[in-house]
């Protein structure tokens, strides 16, 4: 993610349009050199679009700001599992399924760079090992917070908590409206997308899976 300051590309890229890497904060993600080659790529788009098109008070800044915004909008790329987890695992002797439900996530699909989202639910069976309630939306956070394909995401959210938890078994199941597919191209109004990933008891054992399938079903709880 982070651009060689040192290369020629990267030199005439960031002097060609006056976007210098020190008009940009420090950066969640990216540094400021890399923001500043963001930039003169947004602002290549802007004088594509054609000065006459635009309004030169309104987008003057908006290379600045669209760098600043990926900065933000790809901060799952620098999150550090540990600190992220904080130490939140915990010894119980409770062994029945936790669920989470109805976490809310934003993405950005790797094709288009447009913004899918919806709800990412979260489900495992604990083998004496739980985790922090909060760390579940901040795992899924860190792995929206890319660019991403649902399926791909569904499955790194399940992995990183079949590895982390050690449960008897887990499952995600990921809503997602992909605008790629509502503002342009096929643009359908609310076409959802489905993904899942179960592993372990939830993948073996069907009446585990309903369990959780049922809880994702009942409105009310
Ligand atoms: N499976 C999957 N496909 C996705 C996701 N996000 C976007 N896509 C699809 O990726 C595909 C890219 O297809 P291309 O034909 O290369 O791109 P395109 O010409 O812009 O395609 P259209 O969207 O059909 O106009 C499209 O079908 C998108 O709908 C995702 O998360 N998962
Ligand atoms: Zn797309």
């Amino acid at each position: 993610m982070v651009a060689d300051p040192s290369t020629s590309d990267y030199t005439n890229l960031v002097t060609s349009n006056g976007y210098e890497p020190a008009m940009f904060d420090p950066g969640v993600t990216l540094n400021r050199a890399t923001k500043a080659r963001i930039a003169d790529g947004i602002n290549e788009i802007l004088k594509a679009i054609g000065s006459e098109n635009l309004d030169p008070q309104g987008t003057e800044r908006t290379p600045l700001r669209v760098a600043e915004m990926f900065d933000e909008l790809l901060s799952g790329y620098s999150i550090d599992p540990e600190q992220l987890l904080n130490g939140a695992l915990f010894d119980v002797e409770y062994d029945q399924m936790v669920v989470v439900k109805s976490i809310e996530y934003y993405s950005l699909c790797e094709h288009h760079l447009l913004p899918f989202y919806g709800y990412a639910h979260v489900g495992y069976l604990p083998d004496k090992k739980v985790v922090g309630l909060s760390k579940i939306p901040r795992i899924v956070d860190m792995f929206a917070r890319r660019l991403q394909v649902q399926e791909r995401m569904t499955q790194e959210i399940a992995s990183f908590l079949n590895t982390l938890i050690e449960p008897r078994g887990v499952g995600v199941v990921v809503e997602g409206t992909h605008m790629c597919t509502v503002m342009r191209g096929v643009r359908k109004q609310d076409p959802r997308m489905i993904t899942s990933a179960m592993m372990g008891s939830l993948l073996d054992n069907p009446a585990t899976r309903d369990e959780f399938m049922e809880h994702l079903r009942n409105p009310t709880l």
